[in-house]
């Protein structure tokens, strides 16, 4: 099993006993680009703040790099990169110039500039002030300069804010060559589970403060249930004989539908409808598609 990276038992953070972070347990391991998902307020950024030592929790535990937070903050604070917020700058300066006054504090050397340019792709635009650039190029150098203490992981909180399409796929192919061209482990929230799907190779789902689901996109899908629905010759009547299989269904414009049904019910009741002289014309297991999967998991506050 991987190294774990951060691991939080129980972290909790109360505003005026409000609960804004709930016992929550995270786990990411090395290596992973975790995508940490909840509608606006579900409490992704109390969590990141907290993560990063800027506010303190009411209760619980955060490990990263295996040390507790708390004891040894600023030497796990010196391996880790962020961008929360969104980032400001001298605008009258070109990217070069803010990158070296924070390159300063950081005390790395100056040719570490010129790697974190080329890596965010703004090499070319380097020398342009600030100012002129669009909304996708201030966040890329943004995270340019979340990388020039040579992070060992990058905790980003909702890069893509306010960005367009062509702003947005810039950002995610930037944060997917994190692992696998820089063995930088990364932590990234969204509202939105479409942006995730496409780069995360875990998702921590919180509502409400809670951890709702934590684990992979796949098994996100797997774990819902799938809604089945058949097509039938006399549908009144197929209701009843499936209510009296324990099925309850519904029938809406013709057609049946059954949530979350078993192969083995399916099996059951066609053959029961077959036996008492329907004709069966489609069985159709009808797929939620991943938002209807997510929008059920943020909606129910229930795990899948
Ligand atoms: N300093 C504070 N004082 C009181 N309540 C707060 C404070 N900071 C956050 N909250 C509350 O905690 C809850 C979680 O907020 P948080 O900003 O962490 O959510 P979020 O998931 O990051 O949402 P968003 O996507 O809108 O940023 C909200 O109900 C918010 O109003």
């Amino acid at each position: 099993m991987n190294e774990i990276i951060i691991q939080t038992e129980g972290l909790t953070k109360k505003y005026r006993g409000r609960a804004a972070v709930d016992h929550l347990n995270l786990e990411i391991a090395k290596g992973d680009i975790y995508g940490f998902l909840g509608p606006n307020g579900a409490g992704k950024t109390t969590t990141i703040r907290m993560l990063l030592g800027l506010i303190q929790p009411t209760s619980g535990s955060i490990h990263i790099f295996g040390r507790e937070l708390q004891r040894d903050k600023l030497a796990i604070l010196r391996r880790i990169g962020s961008l929360v917020e969104s980032p400001s700058y001298y605008g009258h300066l070109s990217a070069i110039d803010n990158l070296e006054a924070i390159r300063r504090i950081l005390q790395v050397p100056k040719s570490r500039i010129d790697e974190v340019l080329e890596i965010v792709s703004l090499t070319s635009e380097a020398r342009r002030p600030v100012k002129g650039f669009s909304l996708g190029m201030k966040q890329r150098l943004g995270i340019a300069a979340s990388l020039l203490g040579n992070p060992e992981l990058l905790i980003l909180d909702e890069p893509t804010n306010g960005l367009d399409p062509s702003g947005i796929h810039e950002i995610r192919e930037l944060i997917k060559s994190m692992p696998q061209q820089y063995g930088i482990t990364v932590l990234v929230s969204s509202h939105l589970l479409g942006e995730m799907e496409l780069m995360a190779s875990k998702v921590g789902i919180i509502r409400e403060g809670r951890m709702v689901f934590q684990d992979t996109i796949d098994n996100l899908r797997q774990r819902s249930a799938h809604d089945m629905e058949l097509v039938v010759s006399e549908p009144d009547e197929a209701l009843w004989i499936a209510r009296d299989l324990g099925a309850a269904g519904k029938l809406q414009s013709g057609i049946l539908s059954f949530p979350g049904m078993a192969d083995a019910q399916v099996a059951h009741l066609v053959k029961r409808l077959v036996e008492n002289g329907h004709s069966v014309y489609r069985v159709e297991q009808k797929k939620k598609s991943l938002e209807d999967i997510f929008m059920q998991v943020i909606g129910e506050g229930a795990a899948v």
